[in-house]
């Protein structure tokens, strides 16, 4: 069946176009990708009641092994059309070819082939023991599936962190209602072509286009018949998720914002960190939940590596993200980008050192609208300013100088979230201590978004509930339910 123009929905199998659409532009020149449908409330009612019938149907009843089996065929269904995705993400996002298509889409694939896996291998618990009147009994435990999950995914990563969710959520048994960042509608819409392809069932995976508020979000969080929901993206969109979910007692899984520092001792691999720190500061154009935006630098090294930072910030050339040679994009979008002008402005009028940048690079005439910003880097400002506390989601990062490893960790720790951290030192001492004190989810050192997809990601504090990867997805995908015999 041919996906209509545009970004419909797709519900049970099917493209379900609406009546309210909005557009979907491509940042890097503001140019029209195409319409997006804005699932109503009853299209929204429509996928949640396919999904759910979908439970009671051949999906149901498939065993593991043949679910790992559809979930293999889904991640080669999409490295077949890799092309397409990649196209795809780059237009949506203006992120640039080398990163979609070295990142994006391969772990697309990788995140329906790791939990294919994972759901085939991983064993549950059973006890003997002796019952009161002297006989025997045996518990076992089996994990079943937590039913219809909602999944809410937002623009800066769309097909990576969308099946990073819906990978575990079907090699589960789950079924899924899948709303994607109005942003960023088109590698979902492209995966439902691949679901049919492969012959995942209707109604497994279901797509419902839209915004949050009083829209496809709110109508998917707000339906009493989704079991579980799993979101990334701001903090306070998750207090609004959670809120919504609290009705019904329904669980969350929640990846969420950070203001996530980078430490820099003097005795680190000089090179490797300047390296090291400008691709967590600057990768995605900033646009990485994970990204440093807050740099500490030991006091020997503090001025030589700003000026190794400045250089390399300097060399990063905003260009045409289809250009194979592009290291840098765009932000998503005109608005998001006048947020983080706005914090450009506001570091100014505080008083920062502007190192470099601060502003919007002299774009060619074919890029000239779209959503570009200058890779920035400040010093000078007090750890009470607004760009050292809250999230900014640009390509800008602050930089400070300490003396004491108790300085670096006070400093670090001074946050209400805590997603990650990266460390640079040779001190092997050092390491294991900041992995131990730096209250994160996720602690690198001497890297910067290493990912073994085996590991437990997520953020403590307002930086997330709940750990997603390898075994931990099962936690959150499944509810084990314990089967006692009395023998
Ligand atoms: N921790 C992580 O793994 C991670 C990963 C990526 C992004 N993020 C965070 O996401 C943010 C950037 O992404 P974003 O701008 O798309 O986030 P966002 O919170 O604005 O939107 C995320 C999604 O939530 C939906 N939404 C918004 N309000 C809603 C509501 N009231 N009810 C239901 N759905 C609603 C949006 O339509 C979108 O699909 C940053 O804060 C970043 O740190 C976190
Ligand atoms: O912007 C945030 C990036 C999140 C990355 C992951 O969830 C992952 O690598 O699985």
């Amino acid at each position: 069946m041919t996906r209509p123009a545009g970004f419909p929905n797709f519900i049970d199998g099917r493209w379900v176009e609406s009546a309210r659409r909005f557009e979907n532009r491509n940042p890097a020149d503001n140019s029209l990708i195409g319409m997006v449908s804005e699932a109503s409330r009853a299209d929204v009612d429509a996928a949640v009641r396919a999904a759910r019938a979908a439970l009671d149907g051949p999906w149901g009843k498939m065993s593991i092994a043949k679910r790992a089996e559809l979930m293999h065929a889904v991640a080669d269904g999409i490295m077949a059309r890799f092309d397409e995705f990649v196209a795809a993400e780059v237009a949506d996002t203006g992120k640039p070819y080398a990163m979609a298509s070295h990142l994006d889409v391969p772990r697309g694939a990788a995140n329906f082939k790791m939990f294919a896996d994972v759901v085939k291998n991983v064993a549950t618990e059973s006890f003997e023991m002796v019952a009161p009147d002297g006989g025997d009994a045996l518990n076992y435990a089996v994990r079943v599936p937590k039913g219809v999950i909602g999944v809410i995914c937002p623009w800066n990563l769309p097909l990576l962190l969308m099946t990073w969710k819906v990978g575990p959520a079907l090699a589960c048994g789950n079924t899924v209602v899948v709303k994607p960042s109005e942003e960023t509608p088109a590698t979902a819409a492209l995966l439902a072509e691949v679901m049919n392809e492969v012959g995942v069932p209707p109604g497994v995976y279901n797509v419902v286009q839209g915004h949050g508020q009083d829209s496809a979000g709110a109508f998917l969080t707000a339906h009493p018949d989704v079991d579980a929901y799993t979101f990334t993206g701001e903090t306070g969109t998750g207090e609004a998720i959670m809120a919504a979910a609290a009705r019904g007692i329904r669980p969350v899984s929640m990846e969420l914002g950070g203001k996530n520092p980078g430490i820099v001792f003097a005795d680190c691999d000089f090179d490797a960190a300047v390296a090291g720190i400008l691709r967590s500061a600057f990768f995605n154009s900033g646009q990485v939940c994970l990204g440093t935006e807050r740099v500490y630098v030991q006091r020997p090294i503090f001025e030589r590596f700003v000026a190794a930072l400045k250089a390399g910030a300097e060399a990063m050339r905003p260009g045409d993200p289809n250009d194979k040679d592009t290291n840098f994009g765009p932000l998503v979008s005109q608005e998001h980008r006048g947020k983080v002008l706005g914090y450009y402005r506001r570091a100014a009028e505080e008083g920062a050192t502007v190192v470099t940048g601060g502003g919007v690079p002299d774009m060619p005439a074919a890029l000239a609208n779209g959503a570009w910003v200058q890779p920035t880097i400040w010093t000078g400002l007090p750890e009470s300013s607004a760009l050292i506390r809250e999230e900014i989601f640009g390509p800008c990062c602050h930089v400070a100088p300490f003396d004491t490893e108790e300085q670096a960790v006070a400093l670090a720790n001074d946050t209400r979230y805590g997603l990650a951290a990266t460390v640079w030192t040779k001190d092997v001492g050092t390491a294991h201590r900041m992995g131990k004190r730096l209250k994160v989810g996720i602690c690198w050192i001497n890297s910067w978004f290493l990912r073994d997809l085996r590991t437990a990601f997520g953020g403590a504090r307002q930086s997330g509930i709940g750990r997603e990867g390898g075994v931990h997805s099962l936690e959150f995908y499944t509810e084990l339910r314990n089967v006692c015999i009395k023998l």
